[in-house]
Order: structure tokens, then C-alpha cells, then sequence
């Protein structure tokens, strides 16, 4: 067993769903938090803030990234050492990005390795399902790639899916929060059959679209029945900016996550358009937004001793 007195997590942001693929599908991205967990000599955890909206991350016992690193202990059987633990923030919260799940993966994993690494990696992704409640954005969060998650007798069957090299995910973050649980709350807990249909034919169509890069299929697969009806009138300036993105080239937006950030998915010939049509369209609601065209990040969490 090796042990370390400090390490660095680096934690990339996520899109789920996707679309059609609420709950089960997410896509790691290349924009990264950073944390740093040093073993300290003053009991309970010091906790520091850096970067983007620093200043709305809780430092005490309620942090979200620290709840993470005592569920390892707790799950271990064991007291969590006195801890400090210094935050660098890109990810903006609760925009639908996946804040949340990287501070769960960077805790549960901080702490696997001042433990000295008795967790596997599928174990960590067990804890963080849980925590999370869904599999789509911690999945993708620690391991990286593009993921669909379907639970089975034995816990969770992942696989890998096939991200086509001409397929630019597109971001448009505005500059207001909605946070998950605020999301969920709005969604019906029973849905028709002709919807479940519905979304189990496109999300096919979307898996084959993103291995294939085919537009026509993708622009077909972008569409959802569980989710975004009832979300979008939470999102102000949705349909301006979808018909923007539509007319600029892409083939397809959703609501990344559980929103607010619109995902558009298009190609590299049109990302830059697609990218300044989105931010014009936004702008003329009074919203401003940071929209930016990222890639997939194939690694998932990292870590430096
Ligand atoms: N690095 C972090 N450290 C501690 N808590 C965090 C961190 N990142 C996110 N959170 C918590 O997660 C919340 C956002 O989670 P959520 O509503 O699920 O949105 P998101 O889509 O960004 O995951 C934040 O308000 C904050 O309480
Ligand atoms: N499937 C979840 C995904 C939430 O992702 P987040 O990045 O917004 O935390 C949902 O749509 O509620």
C-alpha cells in the first residue's frame, strides 16, 4: 500500500442526456476542476477557494467535495484524517455542467488515494453513482469519454460510445443558475408509452448518429420526451437560441444536463458560426452567455501525487 501525504485531482465537466438519453448517457468535456487534498495537522478540514464564482462554494463541513471524501472513509470503516483540501474552479455551478459531479468524483477519489488506493475504480463509480442518484455525469466524469450506464443484477453495465471526430459539442452557458434539484422537481414521476417509444428509438438513432457522425441521423436523434418539455420554459431564451444554432449549422441543441447551459452538437465547419449565432441569440434576450465549442476529454479524473 502506498501512502502519500497530498494529491491533486483534476476533474473534467460533463454534458448529459444528450437529448433523448435522460438519466443513462454523458459526455466528459475539456474544461477541468481542480482539487488538492494535503494531510494537515488541525482537526476537521480547512477548505480554500479559487477561480470561477469561488465565492458560492461552501467551506465548512457541508462542502460537497469534502461529503464525498468522509463517504470514502465511512465506507471503509474508518475516522477521515484531518484535511486540507484547496479548490480551483472552471466549471461553472449548477449551469448543468456537472459541477456537482466532479466534486463527488474528486472527493471519492482524492480520498482513495491518501487511503493508499483500497477502492477500485468501479467501486469509486458505485459510491458516486449513488451519490449522485444517476450514472450519467459522474460516469463519464471519472473515466472519461462518452458513456451510456444501464444497471444490471450485478450493479452497472458501462459502455464506451463512439464520439465521430467531426462532431463539435458546442456550449452556451447564460449567466443564471438552475439547479438540478430545482430541474427534477419539474418532471412527471409516470410517462406515456408512446414517449418511453419515443425516446428509446432516438436514443438509438443518437448512438449510431455519434459512431457514425452522420447529420442526418443526429439531426433526427436530438429530440426528447422525458425531459425537456417540462424543462425548457425554466431555461429563458431557449427557442431563440435553438433556432439560432439550427440556422447557423448545427444539427441539433438540447439542454445540457439539467440545464440551463443549451448544448448544441454540430460539425468543425460550422462550429465557430454555430458558436457566434448562439451568443447574438442569447444576447438579444438580456441574457448574456459565455458560449464556447469544446471537445471530448477521453481520460476522465486524474490524478498527480
Ligand atoms: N467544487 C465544488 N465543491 C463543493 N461543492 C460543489 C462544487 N461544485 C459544485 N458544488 C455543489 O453542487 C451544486 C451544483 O450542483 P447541481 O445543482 O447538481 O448543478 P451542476 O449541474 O453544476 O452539477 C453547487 O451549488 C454546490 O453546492
Ligand atoms: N440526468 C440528470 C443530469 C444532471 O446533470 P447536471 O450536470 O445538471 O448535474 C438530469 O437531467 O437531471
Amino acid at each position: 500500500m502506498t501512502v502519500v501525504s497530498s494529491v491533486s485531482v483534476t476533474v473534467p465537466a460533463t454534458t448529459a442526456n444528450l437529448g433523448p438519453g435522460f438519466d443513462c448517457i454523458g459526455a466528459a468535456l475539456t474544461l477541468y476542476n481542480e482539487f488538492k487534498f494535503a494531510n494537515h495537522n488541525q482537526a476537521g478540514v480547512t477548505i480554500t477557494v479559487t477561480g470561477l464564482e469561488a465565492e458560492q462554494v461552501k467551506t465548512d463541513e457541508s462542502n460537497l467535495l469534502y461529503q464525498a471524501f468522509v463517504k470514502l472513509y465511512q465506507h471503509l470503516g474508518q475516522t477521515p484524517p484531518p484535511v486540507q483540501i484547496d479548490i480551483k474552479l472552471a466549471v461553472p455551478l449548477a449551469r448543468g455542467l456537472g459541477s456537482s459531479a466532479t466534486a463527488i468524483v474528486g472527493g471519492l477519489v482524492g480520498a482513495n488515494l491518501l487511503a493508499g488506493e483500497p477502492l477500485t475504480q468501479s467501486e469509486i463509480m458505485e459510491l458516486a453513482i449513488a451519490m449522485e442518484g444517476h450514472p450519467d455525469n459522474v460516469v463519464p466524469a471519472l473515466i472519461g469519454g462518452c458513456r451510456l450506464a444501464a444497471s444490471s443484477d450485478e450493479g452497472w453495465e458501462i459502455c464506451d460510445v463512439p464520439w465521430h471526430e467531426d462532431i463539435v459539442p458546442v456550449v452556451a452557458i447564460p449567466n443564471f443558475e438552475l439547479s438540478t434539484q430545482e430541474a427534477r422537481r419539474v418532471l412527471p414521476t409516470q410517462v406515456s408509452r408512446a414517449d418511453a417509444i419515443f425516446n428509446t428509438a432516438h436514443l438509438g438513432l443518437l448512438l449510431r448518429g455519434l459512431e457514425t457522425g452522420r447529420k442526418d441521423w443526429l439531426r433526427a436523434a436530438l429530440q426528447d420526451k422525458l425531459h425537456q418539455p417540462y424543462r425548457e420554459s425554466l431555461i429563458q431564451g431557449y427557442e431563440a437560441v435553438k433556432e439560432a444554432a439550427l440556422a447557423a449549422g448545427a444539427c441539433g441543441m438540447v439542454i445540457s444536463g439539467a440545464g440551463p447551459t443549451l448544448l448544441a452538437l454540430t460539425d468543425t465547419a460550422h462550429s465557430e458560426t454555430v458558436v457566434a449565432a448562439m451568443s447574438f441569440a442569447w444576447q438579444q434576450q438580456g441574457i448574456s452567455p459565455v458560449v464556447r465549442s469544446l471537445a471530448i476529454d477521453t481520460q476522465g479524473a486524474r490524478s498527480f501525487c
